[in-house]
């Protein structure tokens, strides 16, 4: 069977893939979520001028010079406007985020003022207009704020209750199923038989699932045989999962079972191997309405297809832009030609002072070795059949 080039593949993976529905959640409960309608503020805020300090509420005109003297006639705390109007040569206690009374236009900061009794001494000139917020300085009942497609961080969050919303209209978040595979396997912190390692792949693409905004369902390990695998399969689908991701089995030896257990579950196959170093065996079809992603065992290979694949569509199930985190590095040491597999050589990112970045490609490039990923800022990509290239040219990177 021939490569698949990673484009085309990428492009099959995504193709009518769309948010999963809109569902509405406490604003409390919304951090990490993706807006799935444009939200325009249900207030003006501040809703009234307010004073910005504690201080005097005045007219300029009475505090234009040091040493006037003006009678303070009553108290705004914030709850609590003060209901009066103020008149020439009255003054109002005012405290940070009160409304500022009908008639005054300033506030001058207690520290410029000294206060007997009800006779207040102006001690620095007040430009008018000082230290009040206008109403609907930070925005007016109307104004669209937060966009369709943005993933509410705790500023969003802050300003969508600001906002006066309770609840908002956000994706619904895919479930990520997933099963490693492999009889050599056993979860971190357990003692290993002596031909086993530790499963490693499972916590990375979980981790990758949440920055995305997926929900990971670890359904942990299945022995290298069918009945086995496929159990765990179904126990992915009946949890409802959106997307199912099996790691490893994925290549062509005696024990690489996992396609033949999806395809006789019902799996219709996308696509299996791409022209990418690290990530050949990668593979993805569908499952009634689950999509599948078959990450290959190798760990680098399963991080490196889960971002350029699962990352992706995860993006596009929850409605928020492809980010690629591809740009451009300059090399610091030369690479050979290519071959016919688009290449992501692991290799560490220097950021210079001036902003510039360079990209130093490791020495060994195994997919077996996290140890590298773990130190690499960025993947160089290098193209199918690119000619080698020269300490000093540039190359496109993936940021990590
Ligand atoms: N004759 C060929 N052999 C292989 C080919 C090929 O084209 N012809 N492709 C190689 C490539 S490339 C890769 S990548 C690997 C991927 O194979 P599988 O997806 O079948 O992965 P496994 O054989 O199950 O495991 C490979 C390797 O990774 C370790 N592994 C597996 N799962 C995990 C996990 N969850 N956490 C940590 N490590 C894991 C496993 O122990 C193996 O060492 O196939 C090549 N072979
Ligand atoms: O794709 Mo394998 O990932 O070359 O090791």
């Amino acid at each position: 069977m021939s490569l698949m080039p990673v484009e085309d593949a990428r492009a099959k993976l995504l193709s009518g893939v769309v948010p999963l529905g809109v569902e509405s959640v406490p604003v409390a409960a919304a951090n990490g979520r993706v807006l799935a309608a444009d939200l325009a503020a249900r207030r003006t805020q501040p809703p009234f001028p307010a004073s910005a300090m504690d201080g005097y509420a005045l007219r300029a005109a009475d505090a234009a010079a040091a040493g006037a003297r003006l009678t303070v006639i009553g108290e705004a705390p914030a709850g609590h406007g003060f209901t009066g109007t103020v008149g020439p040569g009255d003054a109002v206690r005012i405290f940070t985020g009160a409304p500022v009374p009908a008639g005054a236009d300033s506030i001058l900061i207690q520290e410029n003022a000294s206060r007997s009794e009800a006779s207040l001494t102006v001690l620095e000139p007040v430009r008018a207009g000082q230290f009040v917020r206008p109403a609907g300085l930070d925005f007016s009942q109307g104004d669209v704020l937060l966009r369709a497609g943005t993933r509410l961080d705790f500023k969003a969050l802050a300003l969508a209750a600001a906002m006066n919303h309770a609840a908002l209209p956000v994706w619904r978040k895919p479930l990520v199923a997933i099963i490693a595979t492999g009889d050599e396997l056993v979860p971190p912190g357990q003692t290993p038989g002596p031909d086993q390692i530790i499963a490693s792949n499972h916590c990375g693409v979980a981790a990758l699932v949440e920055d995305c905004g997926g929900s990971p369902l670890d359904l942990g390990i299945a022995a290298d045989d069918p009945t086995a695998i496929a159990l765990k399969v179904r126990e992915g689908i009946a949890a409802g999962a959106d997307v199912l991701v099996t790691l490893g089995g994925a290549s062509v030896g005696d024990h690489d079972l996992v396609q033949s257990v999806l395809g006789s579950e019902g799996m219709e196959l996308a696509f299996w191997k791409i022209a990418m170093r690290p990530g050949k065996p990668l593979m993805a079809g569908h499952l009634g309405r689950t999509k599948v992603l078959g990450l290959p065992g190798n760990p680098v290979s399963s991080l490196v297809c889960a971002l350029l694949f699962l990352r992706p569509l995860l993006y596009r199930l929850t409605g928020q832009p492809d980010g690629t985190g591809q740009t451009t590095a300059t090399l610091t040491a030369p690479v050979p030609a290519n071959d016919q597999r688009q290449d992501y050589l692991r290799a560490r990112l220097t950021t210079h002072p001036d902003g510039t970045r360079s990209v130093t490609p490791f020495d060994r490039q195994d997919s077996s070795m996290l140890g590298l990923l773990a130190a690499s800022g960025a993947l160089i990509i290098r193209e199918p059949h690119a000619p080698a290239a020269h300490a000093g040219d540039r190359v496109d990177v993936l940021v990590l």
